[in-house]
């Protein structure tokens, strides 16, 4: 597609998508993600042939919008858009500050939200290289992550708050093997899993939003990880799971004998 007609299509979906917007808390919210820097930044993942269309919303969160975009090759991919508020901006500064890995990163908004952006993509490469069930990462961009889209064409797979599981038992083993596996192979700890993180695709536990997962010789790992497994056994237990104990578990992930 000739770049001006693309960036002309761009603009028009992008005003659609606003006033498709039912109150007008959730365009206030559209402003905020879709400025100038933000449109450039998807007009490149447009015109570089990552994305090709923008299609609908997903979910406006605190810190960042998820839309369902589509590729060239009508591949559903979700597009994640980190916002710039001060609020995100403040928390996010705080995970990254404890990072070895982003030493040196600080200052301007943009740039802060950016490596935010990649902390993001490069947490899921390493889960999707040791084969915990992540989204697949694409590609980042400025405050941009696109990875591939977990759920139908019509709507997102439901997170486990959402869904009443056939089988509960095993999903509960599923997500501590997931999360075993990231310590393990990955070298992470996700810090902030709940049944709200994870979403419930083709009858497994599907992990999302690792943008603050630490690596595991972080200060705090221990501490995250052990909320991270009283957080599943918690929400497990309330479905009538019989759910291992926590110490067990964690001594296990961390290969401490008992
Ligand atoms: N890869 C994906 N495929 C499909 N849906 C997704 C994907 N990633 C995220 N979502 C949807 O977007 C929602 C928000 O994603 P995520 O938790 O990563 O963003 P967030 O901005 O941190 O949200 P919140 O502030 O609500 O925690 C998820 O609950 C899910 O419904």
């Amino acid at each position: 597609m000739p770049e001006k007609e693309a960036y002309a299509q761009l603009e028009h979906k992008l005003m659609a998508l606003r006033e498709n917007s039912r109150t007008g808390d959730e365009r206030k919210t559209l402003d905020e993600v879709f400025d100038h820097e933000t449109v450039m930044g998807i007009y490149k993942l447009m015109t570089s042939k990552i994305i090709e269309s923008v299609l609908f919303p997903i979910s406006t969160g605190k810190e960042g919008n998820v839309f369902a975009c589509e590729n060239l090759q009508g591949k559903l991919l979700a597009l994640k858009i980190y916002r710039t508020s001060n609020s995100t901006f403040n928390r996010i500064n705080k995970y990254i500050e404890g990072d070895k890995r982003f030493l040196g990163i600080s200052g301007s908004k943009r740039k802060v939200m950016a490596a935010w952006a990649s902390k993001e993509f490069r947490n899921l490469q390493r889960m999707h290289e040791a084969r915990v069930n992540v989204p697949e990462p694409i590609k980042f961009h400025r405050n941009m992550v696109v990875m591939e889209y977990i759920g139908s064409k019509t709507a997102p797979a439901p997170t486990l708050r959402q869904v009443a599981l056939d089988d509960p038992s095993k999903v509960y083993k599923n997500t501590i093997d997931n999360i075993s596996l990231m310590y393990q192979k990955a070298g992470l700890v996700h810090a902030d899993l709940s049944e709200y993180n994870i979403l419930y695709y083709k009858r497994k536990p599907v992990i999302i939003d690792v943008g603050q997962a630490v690596l595991t010789d972080h200060l705090n790992s221990k501490d995250f990880l052990e909320r991270d497994v009283k957080n599943i056994n918690r929400y497990f237990r309330s479905l009538d799971v019989d759910i291992e104990d926590s110490d067990h578990i964690i001594n296990n992930i961390m290969g401490i004998k008992g």
